[in-house]
């Protein structure tokens, strides 16, 4: 993250409490391992975004503002849902100067910052874009350029309604495209390989550490 030109990105990573997080995979952790992995998946998330040529800006909208590292903190309030806390980052980035706007789900932890500013660069083609999950019916990262009306549609079958929308579809990493919901996500992750945060729980894990 370097300077603060227009022509950077702003980038908006929704994180949820991780008590309240990551629930696909508490058939096979502890709550205290799921948190942990919640946790580590944000901070990896955001440490990528915060190292990236094309970001001038990170902005963490949640309701913990230690999820946030050296990123921006805006505090959602009450939760009301995904949803809610991204368009409330988007008019908050939007009115404090943003030009560029991305949402990048926290629950990337492969991502490393080199891909993000690729994805971003071919982003800057389009006046709304978005990169479909891994598995091809969610979405990682949508992006609008400076001026552009945003209301991105994450959620279920994010990929098919970002498309019926009018976002424009990005190739993209297998790093940037692995969000980890599942285990068999949280395996895949693993194999690419994760961020130090995440690859500090999962050794944890390992040893027995919680249990
Ligand atoms: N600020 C905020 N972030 C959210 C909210 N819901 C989901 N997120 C974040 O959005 C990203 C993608 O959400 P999901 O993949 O559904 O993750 P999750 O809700 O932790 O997982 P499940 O409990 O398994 O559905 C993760 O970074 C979540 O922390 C919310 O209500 N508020
Ligand atoms: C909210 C989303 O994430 P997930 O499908 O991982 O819950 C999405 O892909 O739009």
């Amino acid at each position: 993250m370097s300077g603060s030109d227009a022509s950077r990105w702003t980038v908006i990573v929704p994180v949820k409490a991780p008590g309240r997080a990551k629930t696909r995979l508490a058939p096979h952790v502890s709550p205290a391992a799921r948190a942990a992995l919640a946790r580590a998946f944000a901070a990896d998330t955001v440490a990528a975004a915060l190292a990236a040529d094309s970001v001038a800006r990170v902005l963490v909208v949640g309701d913990d503002p230690s999820l946030a590292g050296d990123a921006e903190f805006l505090d959602e309030g009450r939760p009301a849902g995904l949803t809610a806390s991204i368009a409330l980052g988007i008019a908050h980035a939007r009115a404090t100067g943003a030009g560029a706007v991305a949402v990048l789900l926290g629950d990337v932890p492969c991502l490393p910052s080199a891909d993000l500013d690729a994805a971003l660069a071919a982003a800057a083609g389009h006046p709304l874009a978005f990169v479909p999950d891994a598995d091809g019916d969610g979405t990682t990262l949508a992006t609008a350029r400076p001026g552009v009306a945003f209301e991105p549609r994450f959620g279920v079958d994010s990929a098919a309604e970002h498309e019926r929308a009018g976002f424009a579809r990005l190739e993209a990493s297998a790093r940037l495209r692995r969000d980890v919901d599942t285990l068999a996500a949280l395996e895949e992750a693993i194999a690419l390989g994760t961020g130090p945060h995440t690859a500090r729980v999962v050794a944890a894990l390992a040893d027995g550490a919680f249990g």
